[in-house]
């Protein structure tokens, strides 16, 4: 099976957690691309969803799905998204597609995280995907010195400008044995929106595509 194929599985896998009547939180990539179109199968049964990009976005609206503000929303069952890499923890590193602010305020708000991901975004120890960072623009510098100080070798990511209109630093040559303390760190520095490490809250559920079928993992088991 091909990579995009491992990807339509899991999206059309993570339809199983959508309860009836309930908004959805959406996450972005093209592993969610295939998760909304799977979901567009049962638009006429859900309240609609809350997106984590602008892409998302577009796409559920031409997939004929609603699409609701966060802040009108008080309770949210489910989010699913993708990820660049997923330890055994449930912990992820996620960001490849610049959304990682908002992907980490809808995960915040949700009751299960639901992770879609072909098996290749498995890993022991999280790091080999550079880590993205959001920075406010006038940080950059400084905050990539702080990353260096780290032991980290940030990269400023050519052309991308976030849907909050800040940059992303993406940073190689870390291995990163404690996520939830790195992430702290990271995000306690000035200028810094959020880090790409999702440790704190991590996937509850996750769906992983592998060539003999869907694996299901669950959080603490
Ligand atoms: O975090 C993300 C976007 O910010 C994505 O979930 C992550 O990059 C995985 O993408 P894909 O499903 O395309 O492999």
């Amino acid at each position: 099976m091909s990579r995009d194929e491992l990807k339509k599985a899991v999206g059309q896998a993570a339809l199983k957690y959508v309860r009836p009547g309930t908004v959805v939180g959406v996450g972005t990539g093209s592993t969610v691309a295939h998760f909304i179109d799977a979901l567009a199968t049962m638009k006429h049964d859900i309240e609609g969803a809350v997106s984590s990009s602008e892409d998302s976005t577009a796409k559920l609206l031409a997939c004929g799905i609603p699409v609701i503000d966060l802040n009108n929303v008080d309770q949210l069952s489910v989010y699913v998204d993708g990820a660049d890499e997923i330890n055994p923890q449930m912990q992820m590193i996620k960001g490849g597609g610049a959304a990682l602010t908002r992907e980490k305020i809808i995960a915040a708000v949700a009751e299960q995280f639901i992770c879609i991901a072909d098996a290749s975004k498995q890993v022991d120890v999280l790091g080999h995907f550079p880590l993205p960072v959001e920075v406010i623009p006038m940080a950059r510098a400084y905050v990539a010195r702080e990353l260096v100080k780290m032991g980290g070798l940030p990269e400023y990511r050519q052309h991308v400008v976030t849907d909050n209109g800040n940059i992303i630093l993406d940073v190689y040559n870390l291995s990163i044995v404690n996520p939830a303390e790195l992430e702290r760190k990271i995000n306690a520095l000035p200028g810094v929106v959020t880090v790409g490490l999702f440790a704190a809250r991590g996937a509850d559920v996750a769906l992983i595509g592998t060539e003999g079928g869907v694996i299901t993992l669950k959080k603490g088991v």
